[in-house]
C-alpha cells in the first residue's frame, strides 16, 4: 500500500512510450521496458510549475550541427521535482520538456532520457538526481527531483509517434497539439477503478469490524447491537459501498475509450480527444474527493481503533489522496472540463445543438418535472435538470462578464467556483448513468437485484445532496424530497443484510487488507492485543528515558 518503487515504470512510463514513441523507437526501447532492463519513470511536474504545463523552464533545444538535443535547467524552480521513481529507482526517464528548434519555442514535448548508467546504476554527468523527502504517504516510492547541465541526447530521442524534429531541423506538428499529453489522459482513465479500489478496501475494514463491534442498544434490555445495525453508521458507510461500485464500473468505460482513442489516434482521427479529456478530468477530481471523504468516514466509523494504525484505514487514506493532487490538482481539471461545458452551452445558443457530443446533448434539453415514483428514469432527468441549471448559470455569469468588456481570462476566474460546480454535477450525472447502464447488463437475477438496491441508494443519496439546486427553481417540492429521504432509508435497511456480502465481493485477502480491524476471521481483540504488544515500545518493560529523564525529573528537590 505504500506504494512501489517501480509503479511509475507501468502506470507512466511504459504507456508514455507505447503512446509516444514511434514502432521504431519503440523496436529499441519498449521490449528492453517490458522486461525491466532498464527502468523508467514519467518527469514532468517541476519544482516551480505542475498545473501549468505552458510554463515548464526545462529547454530540449535542438543543435542541428551535431543532431543533438540539449536539455538544461536554467534555474532552481526549472528542477523536476515529484516524479515517482526517478530519485533513487530509475536510469531513464521520459522527460516533458520545452522544446526550442531554431530559435522557435514548440512547446513541451516527451523525450527519452537516459539518468544513469546501465551497469553502476551512477548518475550520468551533467544530470543531479534524488529524492525529494518524506511524503503524507506513499512513502516506499522514491518521488524524486532531476536536474539537467546542458545535458546532450540524440534527436532520435525525442518521442516521434506524432510528431518529429527531422535531421535539418524541420518540424512535423503532430495531428492535435494536445497528444503529448496522452500518458496523462491515460492514467486519468484508469482513475476510476483504482480509487474505488481503494474506497473499497476501507470499507471492507469498516463494514467487516461493525459486525464484530457491539456497543449500545437500539432497543432496551437486549444484548448490545453491532454497531452496523446503527442507522447512522449505515448512513455513513453503504453509500460509499454503492459508490465504490459506480466508480469501478464507470472507471471500466474511460479505460475502453482510451483503449479506443489509442487505436483511433494511429489512424489520424483525433476526434475523441477532447471529449476523454473533458470526462477523465471530470471524473478523476469527483471520484478522487469522493473517495477521501468515503475513506475518512469509514476510518471514524471505525471509532478509537480507527485511529489506531492497526485499521490500515489512515494509510489506505494517505495514499488515495495524493490522488486528488496527482494527475492535475482537482480545480485545475474540473476547470478543463468547464471549458467543454461552456463550449457547449455557447454551441446551443449558436443554434448547434446537434453538433453536441452524446455526454452533452441534456444540455439542450429542457424537462419540466420528473415523477420519482416511476424509478430511477426519472432520477436520471432530475440529475441533468441540475447539471444543466448550474452549467448554464455559469456559462450566462462568464458570458456577460464577457459581454461587460472583462478580459476573458479575467471573467473565467470570477466564474470559476460556479463552473467547478457545474462540472462536478455534470460528472456526478456521468456516474450516475453508468451506473444505471452496468447494472442494467448484469445478467444473473440475484446479482442484479442487490446491485439495483445500490443502485436505488446511490440515486436517492445523490440527490438529496444535490438538493439545494433542485429546490432553488422549484424543479423538486419538499414533499418530493421527503419522498427520497424515505426512500434513502428504505435501501439503507434494505442493504444491511447483504453489506458483509458486497464487502466480501471484492475479495481482498488478509495480507492485501494489513487491517487488524478487517480481517476476515472477525478475531479483532485478540489480534489487537497481541498488534499492541508487538510495539517497539513493549520490548522492554523499563525504558531507557526513564534513567535519562524521568528519574532526574522525579528525584528532583526543585
Ligand atoms: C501510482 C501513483 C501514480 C501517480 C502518478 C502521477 C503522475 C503525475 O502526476 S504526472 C503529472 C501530471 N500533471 C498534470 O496532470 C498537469 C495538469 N495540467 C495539464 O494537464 C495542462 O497544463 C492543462 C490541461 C491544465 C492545460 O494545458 P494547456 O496546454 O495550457 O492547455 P489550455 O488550458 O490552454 O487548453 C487548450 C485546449 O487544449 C485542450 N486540452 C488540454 N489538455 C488536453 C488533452 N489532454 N487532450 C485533449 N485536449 C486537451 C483544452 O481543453 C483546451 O481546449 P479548448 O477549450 O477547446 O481550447
Ligand atoms: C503523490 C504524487 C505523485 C506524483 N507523481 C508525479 C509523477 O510521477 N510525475 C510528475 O511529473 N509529477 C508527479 N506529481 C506532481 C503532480 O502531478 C502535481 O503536483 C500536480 O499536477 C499539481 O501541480 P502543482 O503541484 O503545480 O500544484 P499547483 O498548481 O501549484 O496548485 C496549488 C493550488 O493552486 C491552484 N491552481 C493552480 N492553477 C490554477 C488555475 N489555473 N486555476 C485555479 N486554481 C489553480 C490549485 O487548484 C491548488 O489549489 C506527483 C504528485 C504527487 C502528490
Amino acid at each position: 500500500m505504500e506504494g512501489h518503487p517501480l509503479a511509475l515504470h507501468d502506470v507512466m512510463f511504459i504507456p508514455a512510450l507505447v503512446a509516444q514513441a514511434s514502432d521504431e523507437q519503440n523496436k529499441k526501447w519498449l521490449r528492453r521496458a517490458q522486461r525491466r532492463e532498464i527502468v523508467g519513470c514519467y518527469a514532468q511536474t517541476e519544482l516551480g510549475h505542475g498545473s501549468n504545463l505552458r510554463k515548464l523552464e526545462t529547454t530540449a533545444t535542438y543543435d542541428v550541427s551535431t543532431q543533438e538535443f540539449v536539455l538544461h535547467t536554467p534555474q532552481i524552480t526549472s528542477l523536476k521535482w515529484w516524479p515517482g521513481g526517478l530519485g533513487k529507482s530509475s536510469n531513464y526517464a521520459v522527460v516533458v520538456a520545452n522544446m526550442i528548434v531554431k530559435e522557435k519555442h514548440l512547446g513541451p514535448h516527451s523525450f527519452l532520457v537516459q539518468l544513469r548508467d546501465e551497469i553502476t546504476h551512477q548518475s550520468l554527468k551533467g544530470i543531479t538526481v534524488g529524492d525529494i523527502g518524506p511524503k503524507l504517504s506513499f512513502n516506499a516510492i522514491d518521488n524524486g527531483f532531476l536536474g539537467f547541465d546542458n545535458y546532450r541526447i540524440p534527436r532520435t530521442n525525442l518521442l516521434m509517434r506524432h510528431s518529429r524534429v527531422e535531421p535539418d531541423g524541420t518540424y512535423v506538428k503532430p495531428p492535435h497539439a494536445k497528444i503529448n499529453y496522452s500518458a496523462m489522459v491515460r492514467v486519468r482513465s484508469h482513475m476510476a477503478t483504482g480509487q474505488g479500489n481503494f474506497l473499497a478496501q476501507a470499507l471492507t475494514i469498516a463494514v467487516r469490524y461493525s459486525t464484530v463491534r457491539r456497543q449500545g442498544f437500539i432497543e432496551s434490555g437486549e444484548q448490545e447491537v453491532k454497531v452496523l445495525d446503527y442507522q447512522t453508521q449505515q448512513h455513513r458507510l453503504f453509500p460509499s459501498i454503492a459508490k465504490a461500485y459506480a466508480f469501478t464500473f464507470a472507471g471500466y468505460e474511460t479505460i475502453r475509450l482510451y483503449e479506443q482513442l489509442l487505436k483511433e489516434v494511429d489512424t489520424g482521427n483525433v476526434s475523441l480527444m477532447a471529449d476523454l479529456h473533458a470526462l477523465t478530468s471530470g471524473l478523476k477530481s469527483v471520484v478522487t474527493h469522493q473517495t477521501a471523504q468515503g475513506i475518512e468516514q469509514a476510518r471514524m466509523a471505525c471509532g478509537g481503533h480507527g485511529y489506531s494504525q492497526a485499521s490500515y484505514i489512515s494509510e489506505i487514506f494517505g495514499v488515495a489522496v495524493g490522488g486528488c493532487t496527482y494527475e492535475g490538482e482537482n480545480m485545475v481539471m474540473l476547470l478543463q472540463l468547464a471549458r467543454y461545458l461552456v463550449k457547449s452551452v455557447e454551441q446551443i445558443k449558436a443554434g448547434e445543438s446537434g453538433k453536441l457530443g452524446p455526454l452533452v446533448a441534456y444540455l439542450a434539453v429542457k424537462v419540466d418535472g420528473v415523477d420519482l415514483e416511476k424509478g430511477v428514469e426519472e432520477y436520471m432527468k432530475a440529475f441533468q435538470h441540475v447539471s444543466r441549471l448550474q452549467t448554464w448559470k455559469a456559462s450566462e455569469k462568464f458570458l456577460k462578464l464577457l459581454k461587460s468588456g472583462e478580459k476573458r481570462e479575467v471573467a473565467w476566474n470570477k466564474s470559476s467556483v460556479e463552473l467547478t460546480r457545474a462540472s462536478r454535477l455534470h460528472t456526478r450525472l456521468y456516474i450516475a448513468e453508468t451506473f444505471k447502464r452496468s447494472v442494467q447488463e448484469v445478467a444473473d437475477p440475484r446479482l442484479k437485484e442487490v446491485l439495483t438496491d445500490l443502485l436505488h441508494l446511490h440515486v436517492n443519496y445523490e440527490l438529496l445532496d444535490m438538493a439545494t439546486y433542485a429546490l432553488e427553481d422549484g424543479f423538486l417540492s419538499s414533499s418530493q424530497l421527503d419522498y427520497v429521504r424515505d426512500q434513502l432509508y428504505f435501501y439503507l435497511a434494505k442493504i444491511r443484510p447483504n453489506a458483509v456480502s458486497l464487502v466480501d465481493s471484492w475479495e481482498f485477502s488478509d495480507m492485501q487488507l494489513r487491517s487488524v480491524l478487517g480481517r476476515r476471521d472477525g478475531n479483532v481483540y485478540e489480534n489487537l492485543v497481541a498488534w499492541a504488544k508487538a510495539s517497539p515500545l513493549n520490548k522492554t518493560d523499563v525504558l531507557p528515558s526513564v534513567e535519562k529523564y524521568l528519574k532526574p525529573m522525579m528525584n528532583s528537590k526543585l
